[in-house]
Protein backbone atom coordinates (compact mmCIF):
# COMPACT_ATOMS: atom_id res chain seq x y z
CA UNK A 1 0.00 0.00 0.00
CA UNK A 2 1.27 3.62 -0.86
CA UNK A 3 0.10 6.44 0.21
CA UNK A 4 -0.25 9.70 -1.95
CA UNK A 5 1.89 11.44 0.26
CA UNK A 6 4.29 8.87 -0.26
CA UNK A 7 3.71 8.43 -3.96
CA UNK A 8 4.34 12.25 -4.04
CA UNK A 9 7.77 12.04 -2.11
CA UNK A 10 8.89 9.46 -4.32
CA UNK A 11 8.27 11.27 -7.57
CA UNK A 12 10.01 14.35 -6.44
CA UNK A 13 12.47 14.66 -9.53
CA UNK A 14 9.51 14.15 -11.83
CA UNK A 15 7.94 17.57 -10.94
CA UNK A 16 9.28 20.06 -13.25
CA UNK A 17 11.70 22.32 -11.23
CA UNK A 18 9.12 22.77 -8.11
CA UNK A 19 10.88 20.30 -6.01
CA UNK A 20 7.77 20.02 -3.42
CA UNK A 21 6.11 22.96 -4.71
CA UNK A 22 3.32 20.93 -6.73
CA UNK A 23 2.98 18.76 -3.96
CA UNK A 24 2.11 21.43 -1.52
CA UNK A 25 -1.11 22.27 -4.09
CA UNK A 26 -1.54 18.59 -4.90
CA UNK A 27 -1.87 18.39 -0.75
CA UNK A 28 -4.47 20.76 -0.71
CA UNK A 29 -6.49 19.55 -3.67
CA UNK A 30 -6.58 16.38 -1.29
CA UNK A 31 -7.76 18.52 1.69
CA UNK A 32 -10.90 19.65 -0.53
CA UNK A 33 -11.80 16.26 -2.04
CA UNK A 34 -11.69 14.48 1.34
CA UNK A 35 -14.04 17.45 2.60
CA UNK A 36 -16.52 17.60 -0.78
CA UNK A 37 -16.62 13.19 -0.41
CA UNK A 38 -17.61 13.74 3.44
CA UNK A 39 -20.48 16.40 2.69
CA UNK A 40 -21.24 14.64 -0.81
CA UNK A 41 -21.84 10.98 1.71
CA UNK A 42 -24.50 13.12 3.53
CA UNK A 43 -25.83 15.41 0.73
CA UNK A 44 -29.27 13.62 0.61
CA UNK A 45 -29.38 14.46 4.65
CA UNK A 46 -29.29 18.00 4.60
CA UNK A 47 -30.17 21.29 2.23
CA UNK A 48 -27.01 22.47 2.49
CA UNK A 49 -25.39 21.40 -0.53
CA UNK A 50 -28.83 20.08 -2.23
CA UNK A 51 -30.26 22.06 -4.79
CA UNK A 52 -30.32 25.92 -6.78
CA UNK A 53 -28.21 28.29 -5.17
CA UNK A 54 -30.53 30.68 -6.13
CA UNK A 55 -27.98 32.82 -8.09
CA UNK A 56 -26.96 32.46 -12.35
CA UNK A 57 -23.33 31.76 -12.30
CA UNK A 58 -21.76 33.26 -15.14
CA UNK A 59 -21.93 30.73 -17.90
CA UNK A 60 -25.94 31.95 -17.49
CA UNK A 61 -26.16 28.31 -15.69
CA UNK A 62 -28.40 27.38 -12.65
CA UNK A 63 -25.64 27.13 -9.94
CA UNK A 64 -26.50 24.55 -7.51
CA UNK A 65 -25.53 24.98 -4.24
CA UNK A 66 -22.47 22.11 -4.12
CA UNK A 67 -21.08 23.78 -7.19
CA UNK A 68 -20.14 27.23 -4.98
CA UNK A 69 -19.92 24.73 -1.84
CA UNK A 70 -17.05 23.36 -3.87
CA UNK A 71 -15.76 26.76 -5.28
CA UNK A 72 -15.36 28.22 -1.78
CA UNK A 73 -13.70 25.25 -0.17
CA UNK A 74 -10.91 25.29 -2.87
CA UNK A 75 -10.47 28.88 -3.43
CA UNK A 76 -9.79 28.34 0.40
CA UNK A 77 -7.39 25.70 0.27
CA UNK A 78 -5.69 27.33 -2.30
CA UNK A 79 -5.26 31.02 -1.30
CA UNK A 80 -3.27 29.62 1.78
CA UNK A 81 -0.79 27.85 -0.12
CA UNK A 82 2.81 29.97 -0.63
CA UNK A 83 3.06 28.08 -3.85
CA UNK A 84 -0.50 29.73 -5.51
CA UNK A 85 -0.60 33.54 -6.73
CA UNK A 86 -4.24 33.01 -8.44
CA UNK A 87 -7.40 30.97 -8.76
CA UNK A 88 -9.42 31.04 -12.21
CA UNK A 89 -13.05 29.09 -11.36
CA UNK A 90 -16.02 28.08 -13.53
CA UNK A 91 -17.85 29.52 -10.95
CA UNK A 92 -16.24 33.21 -10.57
CA UNK A 93 -15.90 35.36 -13.80
CA UNK A 94 -12.90 37.27 -13.41
CA UNK A 95 -10.02 35.15 -12.15
CA UNK A 96 -9.02 36.16 -8.57
CA UNK A 97 -5.61 37.17 -8.13
CA UNK A 98 -4.16 36.39 -4.74
CA UNK A 99 -2.53 39.96 -4.06
CA UNK A 100 -0.81 39.54 -1.19
CA UNK A 101 2.81 39.48 -0.40
CA UNK A 102 2.56 35.84 -0.60
CA UNK A 103 0.66 35.35 -3.94
CA UNK A 104 2.46 38.41 -5.65
CA UNK A 105 5.62 36.04 -5.02
CA UNK A 106 3.86 32.56 -5.87
CA UNK A 107 5.11 30.73 -9.16
CA UNK A 108 1.71 28.89 -9.97
CA UNK A 109 -2.18 29.47 -10.61
CA UNK A 110 -4.85 26.87 -11.03
CA UNK A 111 -7.64 27.00 -13.15
CA UNK A 112 -11.27 24.48 -11.70
CA UNK A 113 -14.07 23.25 -12.44
CA UNK A 114 -14.99 22.95 -8.49
CA UNK A 115 -17.82 20.86 -9.35
CA UNK A 116 -18.89 18.83 -12.71
CA UNK A 117 -21.58 17.30 -13.67
CA UNK A 118 -24.19 19.55 -11.81
CA UNK A 119 -27.13 18.19 -13.41
CA UNK A 120 -26.06 15.03 -11.27
CA UNK A 121 -25.93 16.47 -7.82
CA UNK A 122 -29.59 16.31 -6.81
CA UNK A 123 -30.24 12.33 -8.16
CA UNK A 124 -27.25 10.90 -6.51
CA UNK A 125 -24.84 10.36 -9.52
CA UNK A 126 -21.20 11.04 -9.47
CA UNK A 127 -19.84 14.03 -10.33
CA UNK A 128 -16.22 15.19 -10.11
CA UNK A 129 -13.70 17.95 -9.47
CA UNK A 130 -10.98 19.20 -12.25
CA UNK A 131 -8.27 21.07 -12.19
CA UNK A 132 -5.35 22.72 -13.90
CA UNK A 133 -2.26 23.85 -13.05
CA UNK A 134 0.51 26.04 -14.83
CA UNK A 135 3.39 28.09 -13.90
CA UNK A 136 2.77 32.07 -14.38
CA UNK A 137 4.55 33.97 -16.85
CA UNK A 138 3.78 37.50 -15.45
CA UNK A 139 6.40 38.99 -13.30
CA UNK A 140 6.82 37.45 -9.81
CA UNK A 141 6.62 40.08 -7.08
CA UNK A 142 3.47 41.30 -8.91
CA UNK A 143 -0.39 40.08 -8.96
CA UNK A 144 -1.18 37.82 -11.64
CA UNK A 145 -2.62 39.15 -14.88
CA UNK A 146 -5.36 37.41 -17.31
CA UNK A 147 -2.45 36.67 -19.61
CA UNK A 148 -1.38 33.82 -16.77
CA UNK A 149 -4.61 32.31 -17.13
CA UNK A 150 -4.66 31.85 -20.70
CA UNK A 151 -1.68 30.23 -21.80
CA UNK A 152 -2.52 26.89 -24.40
CA UNK A 153 -3.12 23.43 -22.42
CA UNK A 154 0.54 22.49 -23.92
CA UNK A 155 1.77 24.63 -20.73
CA UNK A 156 0.33 22.97 -18.12
CA UNK A 157 2.51 20.99 -15.45
CA UNK A 158 0.19 19.21 -13.68
CA UNK A 159 -3.42 18.64 -14.51
CA UNK A 160 -5.95 16.10 -12.68
CA UNK A 161 -9.36 15.43 -11.45
CA UNK A 162 -11.49 13.66 -8.53
CA UNK A 163 -14.25 11.68 -8.94
CA UNK A 164 -16.99 11.22 -6.70
CA UNK A 165 -18.66 7.93 -7.21
CA UNK A 166 -19.16 4.32 -5.92
CA UNK A 167 -15.47 4.87 -4.62
CA UNK A 168 -13.78 9.01 -4.55
CA UNK A 169 -10.53 8.61 -6.80
CA UNK A 170 -7.70 11.36 -7.26
CA UNK A 171 -6.05 11.13 -10.59
CA UNK A 172 -3.65 13.18 -11.86
CA UNK A 173 -0.44 13.59 -13.63
CA UNK A 174 2.71 16.06 -13.95
CA UNK A 175 3.65 14.89 -16.98
CA UNK A 176 5.12 11.65 -16.75
CA UNK A 177 2.49 9.52 -16.76
CA UNK A 178 -1.44 9.51 -14.81
CA UNK A 179 -1.61 7.47 -11.64
CA UNK A 180 -4.91 7.30 -9.78
CA UNK A 181 -5.52 7.43 -6.00
CA UNK A 182 -8.30 5.42 -4.36
CA UNK A 183 -9.89 7.39 -0.86
CA UNK A 184 -9.78 4.94 2.09
CA UNK A 185 -12.73 7.19 4.76
CA UNK A 186 -11.65 4.78 7.61
CA UNK A 187 -7.91 5.73 7.04
CA UNK A 188 -8.27 9.26 5.86
CA UNK A 189 -5.69 8.59 3.55
CA UNK A 190 -5.52 8.14 -0.81
CA UNK A 191 -3.65 4.84 -1.71
CA UNK A 192 -2.36 4.31 -4.86
CA UNK A 193 -4.71 2.16 -6.85
CA UNK A 194 -4.13 2.58 -10.52
CA UNK A 195 -0.60 3.24 -11.43
CA UNK A 196 0.13 4.27 -14.89
CA UNK A 197 -3.17 4.29 -16.14
CA UNK A 198 -2.88 3.71 -20.09
CA UNK A 199 -6.11 4.14 -22.05
CA UNK A 200 -6.69 1.48 -23.94
CA UNK A 201 -6.31 2.16 -27.93
CA UNK A 202 -9.83 1.00 -28.92
CA UNK A 203 -13.11 0.88 -26.35
CA UNK A 204 -16.52 -0.35 -26.02
CA UNK A 205 -18.48 2.63 -25.67
CA UNK A 206 -19.05 6.22 -26.79
CA UNK A 207 -20.42 8.85 -24.55
CA UNK A 208 -22.31 11.55 -26.34
CA UNK A 209 -25.80 13.20 -25.62
CA UNK A 210 -27.77 11.80 -28.37
CA UNK A 211 -30.48 14.65 -27.37
CA UNK A 212 -28.88 16.90 -29.52
CA UNK A 213 -28.56 14.09 -32.36
CA UNK A 214 -30.59 15.84 -35.29
CA UNK A 215 -27.89 19.44 -34.79
CA UNK A 216 -25.20 17.15 -34.78
CA UNK A 217 -22.37 17.84 -37.25
CA UNK A 218 -22.43 15.73 -40.03
CA UNK A 219 -19.54 13.91 -38.90
CA UNK A 220 -20.50 12.96 -35.47
CA UNK A 221 -23.91 11.53 -37.19
CA UNK A 222 -21.24 9.47 -39.49
CA UNK A 223 -19.57 8.24 -36.29
CA UNK A 224 -22.36 7.44 -34.55
CA UNK A 225 -23.47 5.48 -37.33
CA UNK A 226 -20.22 3.95 -37.68
CA UNK A 227 -20.27 2.41 -34.10
CA UNK A 228 -23.90 0.99 -34.63
CA UNK A 229 -22.35 -0.62 -37.68
CA UNK A 230 -19.45 -2.68 -35.68
CA UNK A 231 -22.04 -4.34 -34.42
CA UNK A 232 -21.35 -7.89 -36.47
CA UNK A 233 -20.15 -11.87 -35.99
CA UNK A 234 -16.82 -10.31 -35.53
CA UNK A 235 -17.31 -7.61 -33.22
CA UNK A 236 -19.25 -6.57 -30.24
CA UNK A 237 -21.08 -3.14 -30.92
CA UNK A 238 -19.86 -0.35 -29.53
CA UNK A 239 -22.33 0.32 -26.58
CA UNK A 240 -24.00 3.94 -26.11
CA UNK A 241 -22.90 5.05 -22.30
CA UNK A 242 -23.67 8.77 -21.43
CA UNK A 243 -23.54 9.82 -17.30
CA UNK A 244 -23.76 13.53 -17.58
CA UNK A 245 -20.71 13.74 -15.66
CA UNK A 246 -17.63 14.71 -18.37
CA UNK A 247 -15.76 13.22 -15.04
CA UNK A 248 -17.26 10.26 -14.91
CA UNK A 249 -17.79 9.16 -18.34
CA UNK A 250 -13.74 10.30 -19.19
CA UNK A 251 -12.74 8.33 -15.88
CA UNK A 252 -14.79 5.26 -17.23
CA UNK A 253 -13.16 5.76 -20.75
CA UNK A 254 -9.68 6.07 -19.40
CA UNK A 255 -9.64 2.66 -17.68
CA UNK A 256 -11.90 0.84 -20.30
CA UNK A 257 -11.34 2.96 -23.64
CA UNK A 258 -13.70 4.84 -25.12
CA UNK A 259 -14.65 8.26 -26.68
CA UNK A 260 -16.11 10.88 -24.93
CA UNK A 261 -17.72 13.56 -27.71
CA UNK A 262 -19.60 16.94 -27.11
CA UNK A 263 -19.97 18.93 -30.30
CA UNK A 264 -20.83 22.12 -31.71
CA UNK A 265 -25.13 22.06 -31.17
CA UNK A 266 -27.55 24.68 -31.52
CA UNK A 267 -27.74 25.36 -27.77
CA UNK A 268 -23.96 25.77 -27.85
CA UNK A 269 -22.66 26.61 -31.51
CA UNK A 270 -18.94 26.06 -29.72
CA UNK A 271 -19.68 23.04 -27.99
CA UNK A 272 -20.71 23.26 -24.64
CA UNK A 273 -17.40 22.29 -22.30
CA UNK A 274 -15.30 25.26 -21.24
CA UNK A 275 -11.53 24.63 -22.66
CA UNK A 276 -9.51 26.16 -20.03
CA UNK A 277 -11.17 23.98 -16.90
CA UNK A 278 -12.23 21.21 -18.88
CA UNK A 279 -10.73 20.18 -22.06
CA UNK A 280 -7.29 21.32 -21.38
CA UNK A 281 -6.90 19.07 -17.86
CA UNK A 282 -8.70 16.21 -19.73
CA UNK A 283 -7.24 16.44 -22.82
CA UNK A 284 -3.63 16.51 -21.13
CA UNK A 285 -4.61 13.17 -18.94
CA UNK A 286 -5.82 11.79 -22.01
CA UNK A 287 -2.33 12.37 -23.66
CA UNK A 288 -0.34 10.92 -21.14
CA UNK A 289 -2.54 8.07 -21.11
CA UNK A 290 -1.70 7.34 -24.34
CA UNK A 291 -5.71 8.66 -25.73
CA UNK A 292 -6.47 11.68 -28.29
CA UNK A 293 -8.03 15.21 -27.41
CA UNK A 294 -9.50 17.14 -30.18
CA UNK A 295 -12.08 19.83 -30.68
CA UNK A 296 -12.89 17.57 -34.17
CA UNK A 297 -9.95 18.81 -35.81
CA UNK A 298 -6.98 20.94 -34.18
CA UNK A 299 -5.09 19.27 -30.76
CA UNK A 300 -6.84 20.65 -27.87
CA UNK A 301 -3.64 21.22 -26.41
CA UNK A 302 -2.54 23.83 -29.16
CA UNK A 303 -5.55 25.98 -28.69
CA UNK A 304 -4.63 29.62 -27.87
CA UNK A 305 -7.07 30.62 -25.59
CA UNK A 306 -9.01 34.05 -25.56
CA UNK A 307 -11.45 34.27 -22.98
CA UNK A 308 -11.21 32.48 -19.17
CA UNK A 309 -14.55 30.86 -20.15
CA UNK A 310 -14.12 30.07 -23.49
CA UNK A 311 -16.11 26.68 -25.14
CA UNK A 312 -14.69 24.20 -27.30
CA UNK A 313 -16.41 20.78 -28.44
CA UNK A 314 -14.78 18.46 -27.32
CA UNK A 315 -13.34 14.36 -29.09
CA UNK A 316 -11.61 12.62 -26.22
CA UNK A 317 -10.49 8.91 -25.28
CA UNK A 318 -8.92 6.53 -26.99
CA UNK A 319 -6.44 6.86 -29.86
CA UNK A 320 -8.54 4.94 -32.75
CA UNK A 321 -12.07 5.90 -31.87
CA UNK A 322 -11.21 9.68 -31.86
CA UNK A 323 -8.90 9.75 -34.93
CA UNK A 324 -11.63 7.94 -36.50
CA UNK A 325 -14.14 10.43 -35.68
CA UNK A 326 -12.16 13.42 -37.03
CA UNK A 327 -11.50 11.15 -40.00
CA UNK A 328 -15.42 11.54 -40.17
CA UNK A 329 -15.44 15.33 -39.33
CA UNK A 330 -12.70 15.53 -41.66
CA UNK A 331 -14.83 14.07 -44.51
CA UNK A 332 -17.91 16.15 -43.97
CA UNK A 333 -16.05 19.34 -42.97
CA UNK A 334 -19.28 21.99 -43.24
O1 LIG B 1 -26.45 17.83 -19.92
P1 LIG B 1 -25.59 17.84 -21.14
O2 LIG B 1 -25.91 18.92 -22.12
O3 LIG B 1 -25.47 16.49 -21.80
O4 LIG B 1 -24.13 18.22 -20.62
C1 LIG B 1 -23.48 17.30 -19.74
C2 LIG B 1 -22.08 17.80 -19.62
O5 LIG B 1 -22.14 19.07 -19.01
C3 LIG B 1 -21.35 19.06 -17.83
O6 LIG B 1 -22.15 18.81 -16.70
C4 LIG B 1 -20.71 20.45 -17.75
O7 LIG B 1 -20.01 20.58 -16.58
P2 LIG B 1 -20.60 21.38 -15.31
O8 LIG B 1 -21.55 20.48 -14.65
O9 LIG B 1 -19.35 21.64 -14.50
O10 LIG B 1 -21.21 22.65 -15.83
C5 LIG B 1 -20.37 17.91 -18.00
O11 LIG B 1 -19.91 17.38 -16.80
C6 LIG B 1 -21.23 16.89 -18.72
O12 LIG B 1 -20.48 15.98 -19.49
MG1 LIG C 1 -17.90 20.72 -15.81
MG1 LIG D 1 -18.91 22.73 -12.89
Amino acid sequence: MKTLGQFIVEKQAEYPNAKGELSGILSSIRLVAKIIHRDINKAGLTNDIIGNSGIENVQGEAQMKLDAFAHEKMKAALISRDEVAGFGSEEEENFVAFDTERGRNAKYIILTDPLDGSSNIDVNVAVGTIFSIYRRISPIGQPVTMEDFLQPGNRQVAAGYIVYGSSTMLVYTTGNGVNGFTYDPSLGLFILSHENIKIPEDGYCYSINEGHYLKFPMGVKKYIKYCQEEDDATKRPYTSRYIGSLVSDFHRNMLKGGIYIYPTTTRYPNGKLRLLYEGNPMAFLAEQAGGVATDGYRRILDIQPTALHERTPLFVGSKNMVEKANAFMAEFKE
